[in-house]
């Protein structure tokens, strides 16, 4: 039989993660960045504090428990910002971003990762993974208002 080739990749065979991250803004209006340790996907990028969302939690736990765990602060509110799916050659990520302003203790790299506070119109989306793209043009047009 003469079959054709499929025109569409084949993102059943992917699996799907949902990852919940964080934009932490002091009162100056600055955001706390992390750079990612050697031996992750997207060693040296910078990101958004967070990570994959475990079985049996919502995205806003997973984001809690997970500045607990990378930054050391104590979250009191989390307000969705951004929620959308990336695709990447080896899987499907479901984004659930938070802006996260009020919080307990101050954050630092817990598991050795460099951290670092950036004014909100310098964020440069080259140096982030390339699914935060719209998300960083969004923070840096909102940070020109
Ligand atoms: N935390 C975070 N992850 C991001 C961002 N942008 C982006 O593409 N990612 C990707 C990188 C990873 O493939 C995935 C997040 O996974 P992660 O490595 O932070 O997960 P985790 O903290 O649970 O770490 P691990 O236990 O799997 O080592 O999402 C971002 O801004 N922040
Ligand atoms: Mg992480």
């Amino acid at each position: 039989m003469n079959e054709k080739p499929n025109p569409k990749p084949d993102t059943n065979s992917k699996p799907l993660v949902q990852v919940a991250a964080a934009i932490i803004r002091n009162e100056f209006g600055q955001i706390y960045l992390a750079q990612r340790l050697e031996g992750q996907d997207f060693a040296q990028a910078l990101e958004f504090p967070g990570g994959k969302v475990d079985k049996g939690e919502t995205p806003e736990q997973a984001v809690a428990r997970e500045l607990e765990e990378e930054v050391g602060i104590h979250i009191l509110g989390a307000f969705p910002y951004e929620h959308f799916t990336f695709e990447y050659p080896t899987k499907i990520i479901e984004f659930f971003f938070y802006l996260v302003e009020e919080w307990i203790g101050e954050p630092f790299g817990r598991e050795g990762q460099e951290g670092f506070w950036i004014e909100q119109s310098e964020l440069d989306p080259e140096q982030f993974p390339p699914a935060n793209e719209q998300l960083i043009k969004r923070l840096r047009l909102e940070a020109q208002e």
